[in-house]
């Protein structure tokens, strides 16, 4: 009777133990379930773990996808494990993979060991245990546990662990995971912020161009390049293209991108100044060197001592001037009118123009030899209509531009008119595109531009026939072109209605066209 009441009390108390190891199997097994980091992983090994299994050193390893090796994945006694590779079959890695059981190693008996175990023999551990955790999708992984008393290591430590076996398989396959994420995470913002950054460099280029050049198409494309291969050098260059077309825009680009860009460039028009003055607004004068010159002035070459000197509308240069340039161009020197020694010079010259100085060559108002001097590096300017991909991004970028300045809030074109601008000839170019946009910024009134009026006359220019166009002069044409404009303007030549605007020009260079071309009030006002 005695007998069996100690019996049952021994399997009561077995029950007991066995409940109070599922308990802790329980507990153990909860903790790892949300671990996703090996900073969590170590909370948990260093705690509930180590005060559970009594081990003095928990090494995880973890074989790659063709177990031909392993690695450490967690070493609690080496928090910068090097991800050195071990060969699986080492000994210990496969021993372990292939055993159902736990492995008891006598590390003092066992030379051939891995160098991690060796250096945990050095710290003093005798003993340890291996144990093949169960296998899931992907890595095998090998638990470790070393102890300086193996005796620490019980049967009932080893149904635990057993029992936990399942859940650290899942909880290294869960840290292996949720890293591989972070990583495709911060990989995608990587590509995500190039990406953004590169839109963002198209946004600015769309916005602000090439240094101030909008417009993206390949004719202008290979301009830019052009700008670019010439402006590091001292090269002269020729900006040639129809008025409007951006000559002004591309010299600043060159002088900028130059050696030189710290400097001011200097600018001269050469249609604009009365004849009789070029020379000394080009080369300077001294004192008394004519009537009225009281002082003695610096001229623009030497104002552009080691910059760059643009010379606009250079078709338009006296033929006696020319001469004087060329031997500039050629000697590096000028006299100043009225003087008698030679100045040296170091300037770089850029010239523009929107005639055909090849016709004025031929039409002998422009001296060969300077042409081919500037003929350097010729850089052409295409017209608008030529490049009419352009036209909506350019139309975009004065909405915004003026928009603002007017005041004004403007969303944008309407369909019609974006149809329209592109369709239109656009004779004065890049200039008269803005110019256009501008007065309908100021007309407008919603805040979508509904309404243009393009100037007719430019459409059925297209019309006019040939052999009319053949018979007359390229001043003839102009002066009846003009005269056309300032008629159906009502003979205003400036201001938002004026003939100047519809033609894409400045007033001022309108008024100085008219004075040559000798266009006279009584030619349009009847
Ligand atoms: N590609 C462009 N991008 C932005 N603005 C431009 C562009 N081309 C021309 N413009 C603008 O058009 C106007 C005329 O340009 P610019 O004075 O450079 O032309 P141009 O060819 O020198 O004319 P002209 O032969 O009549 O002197 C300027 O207001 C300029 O800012």
């Amino acid at each position: 009777m005695e007998e069996s009441t100690d019996k049952t009390a021994i399997l009561m108390k077995r029950l007991q133990e066995r409940e109070q190891e599922q308990m802790l199997i329980l507990s153990i097994c909860t903790a790892l379930s949300s671990i996703l980091n090996k900073e969590d992983f170590n909370d948990v090994v260093n705690g509930l773990l180590k005060d559970n299994f009594q081990f003095d050193d928990f090494i995880l390893t973890s074989s790659n996808k063709d177990e031909t090796e392993y690695q450490i994945f967690y070493q609690l006694s080496n928090k910068n494990i090097d991800s050195k590779n071990y060969l699986l079959n080492d000994g210990f890695f496969n021993l372990c993979l292939d055993s159902a059981d736990t492995v008891i190693f006598d590390l003092i008996q066992d030379q051939k060991n891995p160098d991690y175990i060796q250096n945990n023999l050095k710290k003093g551990f005798k003993n340890g245990i291996g144990i093949c955790l169960p296998n899931l999708k992907g890595n095998r992984n090998v638990l470790f546990l070393f102890f300086k008393n193996a005796k620490t290591f019980t049967r009932e430590s080893n149904r635990i662990l057993r029992g936990i076996a399942m859940q650290l398989s899942i909880t290294v396959r869960n840290i292996i995971l949720a890293q591989e994420y972070e990583n495709n995470i911060a990989e995608l913002k990587i590509l995500k912020n190039i990406s953004s950054e590169n839109n963002q460099h198209l946004v600015e280029f769309e916005k602000e161009g090439f240094q101030g050049i909008v417009g993206n198409s390949d004719a202008m494309q290979e301009v830019y390049e052009l700008i670019s291969q010439v402006a590091s050098s001292n090269s002269t260059v020729l900006i040639f293209g129809e008025t409007g077309t951006g000559k002004e825009l591309v010299a600043n680009a060159i002088h900028h991108l130059s050696q030189v860009s710290k400097n001011r460039m200097v600018k001269v028009n050469c249609a604009s100044i009365p004849e009789n003055l070029i020379e000394s607004e080009l080369f300077g004068h001294e004192k008394g060197a004519f009537t009225g010159a009281t002082e003695q002035r610096i001229g623009k070459f030497e104002q552009a001592e080691n910059s760059t000197i643009f010379l606009d509308e250079i078709g338009e240069l006296p033929l006696e001037l020319q001469g004087k340039l060329l031997r500039v161009l050629q000697e590096k020197e000028i006299e100043r009118v009225g003087g008698n020694k030679s100045i040296k010079i170091n300037v770089r010259v850029i010239a523009a123009t929107n005639k055909s100085l090849q016709r004025e060559v031929a039409e002998e108002r422009f001296r060969s030899d300077l042409y081919y001097r500037l003929n350097v590096y010729p850089i052409p300017l295409p017209a608008l209509r030529e490049r009419k991909g352009d036209i909506e991004v350019l139309g975009n970028f004065f909405l915004e531009k003026h928009s603002e300045r007017i005041g004004k809030k403007i969303k944008g074109f309407s369909k019609k008119i974006l149809n329209s601008m592109t369709a239109n000839a656009w004779p004065g170019n890049v200039r008269e595109l803005e110019n256009m946009v501008e007065r309908s910024i100021l007309f407008a009134k919603e805040d979508v531009i509904k309404e243009m009026t393009f100037p007719e006359i430019f459409l059925s220019e297209s019309e006019t026939s040939k052999t009319e166009f053949q018979t007359k002069t390229l001043q003839e044409v102009e002066k009846e072109h003009i005269l056309k404009v300032i008629k159906k303007c009502n003979g205003r030549i400036s201001g938002p209605q004026g003939a100047a605007v519809l033609l894409g020009l400045p007033s001022t260079t309108l008024a100085s066209r008219m004075q040559k071309l000798g266009i006279k009030k009584e030619h349009f006002l009847d």
